[in-house]
Order: structure tokens, then C-alpha cells, then sequence
């Protein structure tokens, strides 16, 4: 049985989703945002910092933040985009899935008035037992193309980051030792992360980059809602569409990932 309900996460109203044998996510309405991902075994997959604000008043620390249209600081807008802090809308759901959506009209004033297109995102959230599945469609139902970046910029928990190597981004293994941020540009073949905490498999379509991130100690130390060592739990691998696309006028993007958990 499968089924989804609203619960509360912080002071954020929120969609819980249950997949088959236990596995759950929850997902906050602000930024359509993945905040815990637990597998059938009981095991959470993904790292959210204590220290997030977690009642709309600056993007969630953590989690899957949707990156729209803008990614990081390569534009004129707001860093990362208004995605993941703007409130979505739940707007349908079914067997182990939640379909979140976001529009023009529902943004702030002046985040509208700044990026002034006609634009709709559909986010699809889909859980299995031991795999989770996103699909990120963009459609422009407006009279003028606009250009945009996107990313699912998902914050994945592992044992220590000096335990986690990574396979797929480069040639060979790669194991982070410090601060490391880095686009790795045309991803071709499926991502493998593995760690303490086992080892999962992340797969893309759309989403030709993958973004990998760790701020390490002295930038960690930096970031107001990132406390202590928490650097040392996660690394953020993120399906990526960096250099900004044109979408013409009627046209329809998408972007998926999935994430798996497979043998060690
Ligand atoms: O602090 P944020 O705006 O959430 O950005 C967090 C990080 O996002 C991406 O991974 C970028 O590559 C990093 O340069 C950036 O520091």
C-alpha cells in the first residue's frame, strides 16, 4: 500500500510520499524540496543541515533544491534561481508519486516582475523501495522564448566524506579530500556513489552535466546555516543543465534522474 499525506517539516507544510515496503520522502511545498529520503530499510540517503532555515524565509540547506533558471551565480537573477524559494503546488499524486507545479502567477511580485516570462515547471517525485525517480519538465506557454538553466542540486548523506569515492564524472575514481566544486561537462555514463552508508547509482537523461560539491572546513565555517563538521556528511551531486538553453515559444524541456541503491 502507498500513499501520501501532508505532514509538517519545520514550520513548512509538506508531502510525505510512501513507496512500497516503508521507503518515504518528504517533500516541502517551498521549492518543491526533497528534505529525507528514507529507503525500505529504514536508512535516510539524504543530508539536510540542522541549521536550515526551515520556514520560508531563505532556501532550505540540504535536500534536493530545484535550480531554475539559473544556476549559482551565472546570470544577472537571484543565485540558483527563484525555484527553491518559491512555493509550489501539489497538483496531483498516485501510487508512490507526487507531481508538484510552479507558474508565473505564483511568484512574489518582484521575482516576477524580474524575470518576466511565461513559464511552467512540473516536478514529478516517484518512490520505489530502494530507488527514487525525478522528472523536471519546463514549458514555455508564452508568446516569447526565454533561456534557462536547471539542476536538481541533491545533497546526498554519506558516513564521512573521506570514505566516499565517486565513479562516473571523470576518468577514474574520485575521492574528495577538501573544498571541491567543479562542473563536469557531458556526463555519458551512469554515476556511482559509494561510501560507509553503501553504495547508489544515479542515472540522467536531459540534464547533460553533473555538478559535484563539498564546501569543505573553511567555507562550511562560512555558511551561517551549516553547523560544525556537517561538511563531513554529505556530497552534493547535481544533474545539471549549467550553460542556459533557449525554449522557444510552445516548447517543452525535460530533465530526469534516478537514483538506486545497488550492491556495495
Ligand atoms: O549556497 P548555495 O547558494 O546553496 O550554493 C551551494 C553551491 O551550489 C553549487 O554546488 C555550486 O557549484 C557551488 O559553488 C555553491 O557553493
Amino acid at each position: 500500500m502507498t500513499a501520501i499525506s501532508m505532514v509538517d517539516y519545520g514550520a513548512l507544510p509538506a508531502v510525505r510520499i510512501e513507496g512500497p515496503g516503508g521507503a518515504a520522502v518528504i517533500v516541502t511545498l517551498y521549492g518543491a524540496h526533497l528534505v529525507s529520503w528514507k529507503t525500505a530499510d529504514g536508512q535516510e540517503r539524504i543530508f539536510c543541515s540542522a541549521r536550515s532555515s526551515l520556514d520560508g524565509s531563505r532556501a532550505i540547506r540540504g535536500g534536493v533544491p530545484v535550480i531554475f533558471p539559473q544556476f549559482a551565480a551565472r546570470g544577472t537573477g537571484m543565485r540558483h534561481g527563484f525555484a527553491r524559494v518559491s512555493t509550489w503546488r501539489l497538483v496531483g499524486s498516485g501510487d508512490g508519486f507526487a507531481e508538484f507545479s510552479l507558474a508565473e502567477g505564483d511568484l512574489a511580485p518582484a521575482i516576477a516582475a524580474a524575470w518576466p516570462y511565461s513559464f511552467a515547471l512540473a516536478l514529478r517525485i516517484e518512490v520505489l523501495a530502494d530507488e527514487l525517480r525525478f522528472s523536471l519538465e519546463v514549458r514555455n506557454p508564452g508568446a516569447q522564448a526565454f533561456p534557462f538553466a536547471a539542476a536538481l542540486h541533491t545533497y546526498f548523506m554519506v558516513d564521512r566524506i573521506a570514505n566516499a569515492a565517486i565513479d562516473g564524472v571523470q576518468d577514474g575514481e574520485m575521492i574528495i579530500t577538501d573544498k571541491y566544486d567543479h562542473i563536469h561537462f557531458g556526463i555519458t555514463e551512469a554515476i556511482v556513489l559509494r561510501s560507509g552508508m553503501g553504495a547508489l547509482k544515479l542515472e540522467q537523461q536531459g540534464f547533460p552535466d553533473a555538478v559535484v560539491w563539498n564546501p569543505g572546513a573553511a567555507d562550511s565555517a562560512a555558511l551561517a546555516d551549516m553547523e560544525g563538521d556537517e561538511y563531513q556528511h554529505f556530497v552534493c551531486i547535481e544533474p545539471a543543465l549549467v550553460e542556459p538553453i533557449e525554449l522557444e515559444a510552445g516548447g517543452i524541456w525535460t530533465g530526469q534522474h534516478q537514483v538506486s541503491v545497488i550492491a556495495a
